[in-house]
């Protein structure tokens, strides 16, 4: 695995206060790798910081084994894409595309060339004419990336660069930059606070949270196996139940929640043994319904039901007053049941986090 960019201890504290870190990542070449988190948690420093826009207190920065702490941005071998595009207004498409190149001072010949070829491969092929006005929102972005790419930087930032589009346009777009990072095989990184972004985009991604990194991994093992609460109730829906450990297995585990309610589960990293504290998670779509006397079913009452179009979702409660969340096609057998309905309910997948 071969590391593009390394940050070391990166720490940034404005007077007393330390808005992020200590933390340490390691980006890997060729890879997507997105920042996400709630407001607040330190993206758009971390991203800064690699920019160059903002100054570390502590720690060092290495793109590709070299240390760029102390340099300026210009020098740094970075693409940068934000989210308000930042187009020169006044000047053609191809002038905006073409700004880096100039100030890197190759020849005329040189960037008209890279600068058609780049259009090209952002799907924008005639459009060099015209201004930053006459092109629509998914257009505009699409230069900016193009202005960010034209230097072959050895990585590109890219900072909530789809969130000034609209919903339908967003999600087109979020497909496209993949493709285009995928085929470029351009070392990225992204930062949201969308987690179906993060989610269709990303090799990997950082979950932040208060300036510290709550967890790294594929999006598929930050749903499956979410190492604390906080990831746990940031990363898609979930039913978070204390519990206590009766039985372990290697990470087979049964959870009791009390009133006689045992569940098994997958411990997400080793349980401190039985009688140990954690925290079961039930993702509502692993819920499945059946008759309230249903072998291996837990007799629950529908206390809520919230039609959703393609989906509906139930709350369910059980007798020891626990619930769960449970979420199922929107076809007719489901539509049928309204609160008040005994049924039972199979929690299938479920994970338990230890000591949270
Ligand atoms: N110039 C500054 N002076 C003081 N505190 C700052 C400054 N810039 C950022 N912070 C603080 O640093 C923390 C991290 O901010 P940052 O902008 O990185 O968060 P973020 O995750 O990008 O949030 P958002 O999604 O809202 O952009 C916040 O608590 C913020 O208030």
């Amino acid at each position: 695995m071969q590391l593009a960019l390394t940050l070391e201890k990166i720490v940034k504290r404005y007077g007393a206060t330390t808005a992020l870190g200590p933390i340490d990542i390691d980006v890997r070449q060729g890879e997507l790798l997105t920042l996400l988190g709630p407001s607040g948690c330190g993206k758009t420093t971390t991203l800064h910081i690699i920019a160059g826009l903002t100054t570390p207190t502590e720690g060092r920065l290495l793109l590709n084994g070299r240390n760029i702490t102390a340099l300026a941005p210009p020098y740094r071998d970075i693409g940068l894409v934000f989210q308000n595009y930042a187009l020169f207004p006044h000047r053609t498409i191809a002038e905006n595309v073409a700004f880096g190149l100039r100030m890197r001072k190759v020849p005329k010949a040189e960037i008209t060339v890279r600068v058609r070829a780049i259009l090209n491969v952002v799907g924008l092929p005639n459009v060099e004419e015209r201004y930053p006005n006459q092109l629509s929102g998914g257009q505009r972005q699409r230069v900016a990336l193009a202005r960010a790419l034209v230097i072959e930087p050895s990585i590109l930032l890219l900072d909530e660069p789809l969130s000034n589009l609209d919903a339908l346009l967003r999600k087109k777009m979020r497909l496209e930059l993949r493709e285009i990072q995928q085929r470029l095989g351009i070392t990225t990184v992204f930062v949201t606070h969308d987690q179906d972004e993060a989610f269709e985009m990303s090799d990997r991604v950082i979950l932040m949270n208060g300036g510290h990194i709550e967890q790294i991994g594929s999006p598929e093992a930050l749903y499956d196996s979410p190492q604390t609460r906080f990831a746990a109730s940031f990363i898609g829906e979930a039913s978070l139940t204390p519990c206590t450990i009766a039985q372990v297995r290697g990470d087979d585990v049964v959870a009791d929640l009390g009133g006689g309610m045992t569940i098994p589960a997958k411990a997400v990293r080793p349980v401190d043994g039985v009688g140990s504290q954690a925290l079961l998670m039930a993702r509502p779509e692993r819920v499945t319904l059946s008759e309230p006397n249903a072998t291996d079913a837990l007799p629950m009452t529908i206390s809520k039901r919230v039609f959703q179009g393609e989906r509906i979702l139930f709350e369910l409660t059980a007798a020891n007053g626990h619930a769960f969340q449970c979420s199922v096609p929107s076809i007719e057998k489901y539509r049928e049941m309204q609160p008040g309905l005994n049924v039972g309910a199979v929690l299938h997948e479920c994970r338990v986090i230890p000591g949270a």
